[in-house]
């Protein structure tokens, strides 16, 4: 279970799922899109396999190329290349009829909520069902059923102009659930909003996946949103899929440098007052042994009582960051040893106490 790791030596990557077969609710094959009169793909060479009922987080930093994606799953944007099946159809073979009764499967929110600023939210919400022609009792009860879902049956006919962001985007999402889609797309559902509201919409969202068994898929720039909300996650850089896994797993182990600085400050680098004082050799008599043991969700448990009875002497204990991600301890001790520990016998010492054990250097004078 322990490896002696030198950080960044790790090479990369893919931690692609492996389905369960016919369980796959949105696959994207080898999905390119390049935006006309542009020199690089916006998108480049994009698989992914989303299951039904997961919620599935697309992250990257601003320009990555987030949007695109998820507009390329419901036909907003058209692929270049590659293709998005999802429920077994192949969307871009559609015709433009076919898309539009198509797309009812498929709801969609967006940041800026895309309200209709002269209809109230009952109206908003009722709206698309008029346009698909719902007589006048089924909208009714449709829109009654989803205002309590979404907490706003005492707001129902306040207009947008009256209502919080929070408010605002539980219309917009009662509005996309409206022909009871089997997946809801989610375009920085919550980038608008303060930290209080985004965690109010992050339960919502997480409620209607569990009692609706709605597939939801999101992209965000917002670490916290995967870590709250979604069970797998693909960081998206420059075009392409660089790192993939289940949450846990990512936001635990991220293996790529730029999901790292996406995860910080979750993804500790070195206390400067540590790295400071860190060397490779042994400085006198009283450096210290630093080391980090990471605790991934593989298995290992961050138990205090055993590594106190395998390490004699001084354990300092510099940072501790563990967290419980989906009932798996993931985060990281960071130690001082006593002074008499040398490198090549920790690993030893420490073995199954982590699931991976780095051995950073001896620390002097701290
Ligand atoms: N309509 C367009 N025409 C030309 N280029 C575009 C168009 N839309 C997006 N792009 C470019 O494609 C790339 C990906 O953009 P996209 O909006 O998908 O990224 P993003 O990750 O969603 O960014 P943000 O978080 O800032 O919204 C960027 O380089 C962007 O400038």
């Amino acid at each position: 279970m322990v490896s002696l790791t030198i950080p960044g030596e790790r090479d990369v990557l893919d931690r692609s799922l492996t389905h369960a077969a016919g369980n796959d609710h949105v696959i994207i094959e080898a999905l390119s899109k390049r935006y006309p009169g542009q020199a690089v793909d916006a998108l480049h060479n994009i698989t992914l396999a989303i299951r039904r009922g997961e919620i599935f987080g697309i992250i990257g930093r601003s320009g990555a190329g987030k949007s695109t994606l998820i507009r390329c799953l419901n036909r907003l944007e058209n692929p270049t290349s590659g293709r998005v099946v999802i429920d077994g159809t192949d969307i871009s073979a559609l015709s433009r009829k076919q898309l539009v009764a198509w797309r009812r499967n498929t709801g969609m929110i967006f940041q800026h909520f895309n309200l209709l600023s002269a209809k109230t939210v009952r109206e908003n919400i009722e709206l698309p069902l008029k346009v698909a022609g719902v007589p006048a009792a089924e909208r009714a009860r449709k829109v009654d059923e989803l205002l309590a879902l979404v907490g706003l049956v005492e707001r129902q006919h306040a207009w947008p102009s009256q209502l919080s962001g929070g408010q605002k985007q539980r219309v917009g999402i009662a509005r996309a659930l409206v022909h009871d889609p089997d997946l809801l797309l989610c375009d920085e559902a919550t980038s608008a909003l303060d930290p209080e509201t985004t965690r109010a919409i992050l339960a919502l969202l997480k409620k209607i996946n569990q009692q609706r068994h709605i597939t939801i898929v999101l992209i965000t720039h917002e670490m916290d949103v995967v870590h709250d909300l979604c069970h797998q996650v693909a960081v998206i850089d420059k075009g392409e899929i660089i790192e993939r896994g289940p949450v846990w797993q990512v936001y635990s182990d991220p293996r790529q440098e730029t999901t790292r600085q996406l995860l910080n400050p979750h993804f500790q680098t070195l206390p400067p007052e540590i790295e400071s004082r860190l060397s490779a050799e042994r400085k006198n008599s009283a450096s210290r042994l630093a080391v980090r043991l990471r605790y991934t969700g593989q298995g290992a448990r961050p138990d205090i009582g055993a590594l106190a009875a395998r390490v004699s002497g001084e354990i300092t204990l510099v940072y501790s960051a563990v967290e419980w991600v989906e009932s798996k301890p993931t985060g990281q001790l960071l130690l001082l040893l006593d002074a008499r520990y040398e490198a090549n016998i920790v690993p030893h010492e420490l073995a199954n106490l982590a699931d991976r054990l780095e051995v950073l250097g001896y620390v002097t004078g701290y």
